[in-house]
């Protein structure tokens, strides 16, 4: 079963806009699945339909084998959200707030263990209203994870937070996804949806352009690494026969450090190149493109 399933689904807002254009999408049980999109792709109004806060216009949404329109109780009963956006209650406590979900989602979790997870407890019994809004962010995820949800839903989780904050929040990802709740978030940290996500789909415009692991989609987009060789006695010549190899481009070479892009088939043939004219190797690496590269590619640009 799938815990997310989309098909052809299509929201307009009144006759201008159109936010998603029949996206089709399988997030699998268990998966922990980065959603990613420039500033108005679709991202949250994807996730308001999951959720039964936005009817689509056509098309079906399923969420943990439910029809998300029809068994919204049973969906909302069963995933943890952190929305975009949301407003605390100003007098209400960060205790308080537990309670509210333990009580409505009838389980018997301990407010002070969760708060303790996203690092909170020390301010149990402050009144939300007083909260930074790193704070704010914090008691949002820590209600999402009440009831050991099947599904957790986080749209731009990092919103608001600070480093060690962003950290935990990758933390507390992985231990749910360890724990088989699948995760689907929405982030423009890039870099933290390389390191906890199993695939991710890119929204543009309302259409889903690109679904795969980030290595498949290096492989799709066909973006060079950077390779950088450390290497003693490189000559004109070594340089000239480097730049003219296949696959390789934009060649330099300062401080005995030759840097050049290239095919993943490259690699070895620079360095074997560069020994070939005389040089004499002494270290090399390569970065592979970030993700930030990649969504750049695929977007052509915004976060
Ligand atoms: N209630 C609404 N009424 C009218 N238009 C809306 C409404 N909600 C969203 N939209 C429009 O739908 C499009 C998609 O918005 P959405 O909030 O889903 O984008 P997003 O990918 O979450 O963006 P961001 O990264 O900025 O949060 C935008 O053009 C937005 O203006």
């Amino acid at each position: 079963m799938a815990a997310i399933e989309l098909n052809g689904l299509t929201k307009r807002f009144g006759e201008s806009v159109t936010a998603l254009r029949g996206v089709d999408l399988r997030v699998n049980e268990g998966e922990v699945f980065g959603f990613l999109g420039p500033n108005g792709a679709g991202k949250s109004t994807t996730i308001n339909i999951l959720l039964d806060f936005v009817r689509p216009t056509s098309g079906t949404a399923r969420v943990l084998g439910l029809d998300a329109q029809h068994d919204s109780q049973e969906v909302r009963r069963r995933t943890g959200v952190l929305p975009e956006g949301y407003k605390v209650y100003d007098r209400l406590t960060a205790r308080h707030h537990l309670e509210f979900v333990i009580e409505s989602k009838e389980t018997n979790d301990d407010p002070e263990a969760v708060l303790e997870r996203v690092g909170l407890a020390d301010a149990i019994d402050r009144k939300a209203g007083d909260f930074s809004k790193g704070m704010k962010q914090r008691l949002t995820l820590g209600m999402a994870l009440v009831g050991d949800p099947d599904l957790l839903i986080l749209d731009e989780p990092s919103t608001g937070l600070d480093p060690s904050g962003v950290q935990d929040v990758r933390q507390i990802v992985k231990e749910e996804a360890s724990n088989g709740t699948t995760v689907f978030f929405s982030s423009h940290i890039l870099s933290q949806v390389e390191a906890v996500c199993d695939r991710v789909g890119i929204l543009r415009d309302g259409e889903l352009v690109a679904v795969d692991t980030v290595d498949g989609l290096r492989d799709a987009a066909g973006t060079q690494a950077t390779l950088r060789v450390v290497a003693d006695g490189v000559t004109d010549g070594a340089i000239d026969a480097v730049q003219s190899l296949s696959g390789v481009s934009s060649v330099t070479f300062s401080d005995g450090v030759l840097t050049a892009s290239v095919d993943d088939g490259a690699k070895m043939d620079v360095v074997t190149t560069l020994e070939d004219h005389g040089a004499s190797v002494s270290d090399f690496e390569t970065e592979e493109a970030s993700l930030e590269e990649l969504f750049m590619a695929y977007t052509g640009g915004g976060q």
